[in-house]
């Protein structure tokens, strides 16, 4: 299998505090790779640097080919890498539809500007961008609130929009950061559904995820982080049996592996 993204030593220091020391795994095209760990792990600030928000102190990340130190933040997505924040990021006035239009943006020639002239090419690319937005949240499983003012939309369904716009970028691979913090139970397993119809039309995942049954239903692989460092890395069976893995979870009341 190809390694899509070869995340090699990356290391980062806010300050004293050193968050990532040396961290190095790798993700293949079209795999779910989980990344787990106690709070303050590091696991979203290696998120951020995958996903450009900020540069490794020190080693280096190279996806598709590509050392992601030559691409600036706003050219991610058309490198191929796409994410969801753990704070939803919804613009509530607009509608669904409209939410999913703007991850198209990044994408076509008009941009936004070109858009508001209405030329022939604009137009034909606004038609373009609402059918394929329709057929994204058709995908996620939400088309029916295509036209529903987002800031109404209950919290679970919120996610999914996120997905959804994530997606318009036809990303390689797709970031989450704990895309099932707040969801309930059944919420829950239709996201896990979700995860794996993404991967089964081609995108890979990274995910980071508090939720440890979703991880070990989702997961191809799973990285472990504890204070900066990589503890373990193996498939779901061997990572709930690992003596290293339990012992950084113990004192994590809400969380069991
Ligand atoms: N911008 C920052 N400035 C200073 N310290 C930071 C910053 N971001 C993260 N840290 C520190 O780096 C360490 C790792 O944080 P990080 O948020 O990556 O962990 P995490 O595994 O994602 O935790 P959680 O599961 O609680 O979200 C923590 O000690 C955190 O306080």
């Amino acid at each position: 299998m190809d390694r899509l993204l070869h995340v090699n030593t990356i290391s980062k220091s806010f300050g004293g505090v050193q968050a990532v020391n040396n961290v190095e795994f790798h993700v293949h095209a079209g795999e779910i790779v989980a990344l787990i760990g106690p709070n303050g792990a590091g696991k979203s600030t290696v998120l951020n640097m995958v996903s450009g928000v900020f540069p490794p102190s020190s080693g280096e990340i190279r996806f598709d080919n590509r050392f992601m130190s030559t691409v600036r933040g706003h050219q991610y997505a058309a490198a191929g890498i796409s994410r969801t924040f753990q704070n939803l990021q919804v613009f509530d006035d607009m509608t669904v539809l409209e939410n999913v239009m703007v991850g198209f943006h990044s994408r076509t020639r008009s941009g936004l500007f070109g858009c508001g002239l209405g030329s022939g090419r604009s137009r034909r690319e606004e038609k373009f961008m609402r059918e394929q937005s329709y057929r994204l949240l058709k995908q996620v499983g939400i088309a029916e609130l295509a036209e529903k003012t987002a800031g109404n939309l209950p919290y679970g369904k919120l996610r999914l929009l996120e997905i959804a716009r994530a997606m318009a970028v036809e990303p390689k691979l797709l970031l989450l950061d704990e895309p099932a913090a707040g969801l309930n139970h059944t919420e829950t397993a239709e996201l896990s559904l979700l995860f794996k119809r993404i991967q089964a039309a081609g995108t890979a995942i990274l995910l980071v995820e508090h939720d440890m049954d979703m991880v070990m239903n989702v997961a191809d692989r799973i990285v472990v982080l504890d204070q900066g460092e990589k503890i373990a890395e193996g498939i779901p069976e061997e990572i709930q049996q690992n003596p290293k893995v339990i012992a950084a979870y113990l004192g994590q009341e809400e969380v069991a592996v």
